[in-house]
């Protein structure tokens, strides 16, 4: 069913969305930072419990949002040129990665992107962001992969079957250079920005957000929109919580802090 997302709450969030020339209403405003032109803005975004927790372990979906910030995430997804998310969360949840609000139209929806350096995502026709492509209702996916993946990986046959699936509709893979498995931010999104993605929300799971919040390249993120939901997961579940980098460790802090109550769950938007 379409999502529906009230305007005064829409006028809420306004302030820290990405000064996108796709958004069709008011709600880019002249106090977000704007530096397109070198790379996407980053918005960072996620459902979390109590305990910091995105999930009750790492291959579960949890729920976490309600439904007026869940709609509040599509209100997101309407006004970001792409939605990052890291593999794993690719296999557990088999996303739609679209915009569902009502009205959305294929021109408005975002790119999806999944960090996966080692290609070992099994996209298929049968994954839900491809059946979502297929019925006009959201775009196929740009996988980043490692630079060397293919010539690498055994099955570089399945890759290439994946690369020829992921074309029909429009999406493929990108490659940037990885260090032990892991990418810098900046090259992934300079890879992005040469696709014309001029926004993108991360939305998770915890090893994206926790390497991007991880020393300097947090300075990447230009706003934070988290979904706290009125509840404990417990030990066991995947966290956020950033490795301390630095010594003495200074703690990242939220500026221009804004906590909107939205349904049972509270929304906290700021800047880092
Ligand atoms: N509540 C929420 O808002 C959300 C919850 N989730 C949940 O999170 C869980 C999955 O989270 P995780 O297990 O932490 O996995 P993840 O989704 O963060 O994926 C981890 C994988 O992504 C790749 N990756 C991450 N950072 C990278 C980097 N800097 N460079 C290169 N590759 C990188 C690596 O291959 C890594 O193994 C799932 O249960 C999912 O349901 C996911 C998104 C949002
Ligand atoms: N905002 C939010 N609230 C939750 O409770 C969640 N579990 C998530 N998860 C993220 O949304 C993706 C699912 O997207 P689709 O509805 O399938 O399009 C999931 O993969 C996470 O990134 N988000």
């Amino acid at each position: 069913m379409a999502l529906t997302f009230p305007a005064d709450l829409a006028a809420q969030i306004a302030p820290y969305l990405p000064p996108s020339p796709s958004s069709s209403s008011s709600s880019s405003s002249s106090s977000s930072p704007s530096h397109e032109d070198t790379r996407p803005f980053v918005t960072l975004t996620f459902a979390s419990s109590l305990d910091a927790a995105l999930s009750l372990s790492p291959g579960v979906q949890t729920h976490l949002s309600g439904p007026l910030s869940k709609a509040m995430t599509h209100h997101l997804r309407a006004h970001h040129s792409a939605i990052l998310v890291g593999v794993s969360t690719a296999v557990a949840d088999d996303p739609g990665l679209n915009c569902r609000l009502e009205g959305a139209d294929l021109d408005r929806q975002p790119l999806p992107v999944i960090l996966d350096p080692h290609a070992r995502w099994q996209v298929s026709e049968d994954s839900r962001v491809i059946r979502t492509a297929r019925d006009g209702k959201g775009r196929a996916p740009i996988i980043v992969t490692a630079r060397n993946v293919v010539t690498e990986n055994s099955d570089e046959d399945a890759i290439l079957q994946r690369q020829r699936l992921l074309g029909r509709y429009g999406g493929g893979y990108v490659t940037v250079p990885a260090s032990d498995g892991r990418f810098r931010w900046t090259d992934v999104l300079t890879a992005l920005q040469r696709l014309g993605v001029r926004s993108v929300m991360v939305e998770g799971g915890g090893q994206v957000i926790n390497s991007l919040l991880e020393g300097e390249e947090r300075e990447l993120v230009d706003a934070v929109i988290v979904t706290i939901a009125p509840t404990w997961l417990g030990q066991g579940g995947v966290v956020v919580s950033p490795q301390r980098t630095t010594a003495p460790f200074v703690p990242p802090r939220l500026r221009d802090v804004k906590w909107m109550p939205m349904g049972e769950d509270v929304v906290l938007c700021g800047r880092l």
